[in-house]
């Protein structure tokens, strides 16, 4: 496995993969590497026959310095893990690599990036999609593997690649659970013991969910249904519980009659966690 830190070398390397006639399957991450992580690299090694992994922190996403800074951070454990998945390279740029001296392009899915999600953090999905432009550039793969789990993030992206016409095929994957339930998450390392506990409530409101919306209802008894299983949790403070069309994140209101996307972010002590489902009526 090789590991790249600049651009002229990721290209390179991506470059004779191709003219030996490999499909180039990229996943990005931002490092702490998880089971769900590790299920993205098993699809894009199973739809592609070279895998290359982006690890970047990457600054202009993170709406708070703080969050920034307490990113964990366990890259020689993450490189084993990739080498043992079979992945032929892993890019990990600097920030300077990213974002040179002077960089003022910004790429933004003007609708989707400001609602939902993007309103508990001003900003987030312009530096997603700033970087993910900049990584489909420098690495020119021909599908990427991302999670359900950001859901948001993956409609935004899917938009971004129609907009701007990327040649990248976009393949989403499942969200993988703990044991108990609580979507694998980096920032899951972060949460003290008892607030990891409790984040299992985010799981249980989401099966909630989806037995109201099978059973059927309206958004509006299903947004208070949510709301009350999360806050009867006291360690958890809800801070949005969105639900919209789930193919292309539009407005609902009334009974609900066709998939819906319910994403809810909560804050446990400092750390936000965000979780997802689509439930079919
Ligand atoms: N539990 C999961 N199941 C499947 N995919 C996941 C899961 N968690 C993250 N991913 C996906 O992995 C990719 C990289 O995500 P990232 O590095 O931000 O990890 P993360 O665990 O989501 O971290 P964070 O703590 O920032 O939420 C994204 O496409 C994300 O949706
Ligand atoms: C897609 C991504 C790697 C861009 O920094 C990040 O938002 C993530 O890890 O989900
Ligand atoms: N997985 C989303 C990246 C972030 O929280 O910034």
């Amino acid at each position: 496995m090789y590991v790249y830190h600049n651009v002229r070398d990721i290209r390179g390397s991506v470059a004779s993969m191709r003219n030996g006639g490999a499909r180039v399957g990229l996943v990005p991450t931002m490092g702490a590497l998880h089971a769900g992580h590790l299920a993205l690299v098993k699809e894009a090694s199973r739809i592609s026959d070279q895998v290359v992994v982006s690890i970047f922190v990457n600054p202009t996403q993170f709406e708070n310095a703080d969050d920034l800074a307490a990113y964990p951070d366990t890259i020689d454990e993450d490189l084993r893990q990739l080498r043992a998945a079979n992945v032929a390279a892993v890019f990990m740029p600097d920030a300077n690599v990213i974002y040179p001296e002077g960089a003022e392009t910004i790429v933004e899915t003007t609708r989707l990036a400001n609602m939902l999600h993007g309103l508990v953090r001003p900003g987030h999905f312009r530096g997603v999609t700033t970087v993910v432009a900049k990584l489909f550039n420098i690495v020119q793969p021909d599908v990427a593997v991302f999670g359900e789990k950001d859901y948001q993030q993956l409609q935004v992206i899917r938009r971004m690649v129609h907009d701007l016409h990327f040649p990248v095929e976009i393949v989403g994957l499942p969200t993988v659970r703990e044991a108990d339930g609580l979507a694998m998450s980096s920032r899951n390392l972060r949460l003290a013991a008892e607030d990891r506990k409790a984040a299992v409530v985010l799981n249980q409101s989401l099966d909630e969910a989806e037995r109201l919306v099978a059973k059927g209802c309206t958004v509006e008894t299903l947004r208070d249904a949510v709301k009350s299983v999360i806050s009867a949790e006291p360690r958890a403070s809800v801070k949005a519980v969105d639900i919209c069309g789930a193919d292309d994140l539009s407005e609902v209101s009334g009974q609900i009659t066709s998939p819906v996307a319910i994403m809810i972010s909560a804050q446990f002590g400092e750390t936000l966690l965000i979780d997802q489902r689509v439930a079919h009526p």
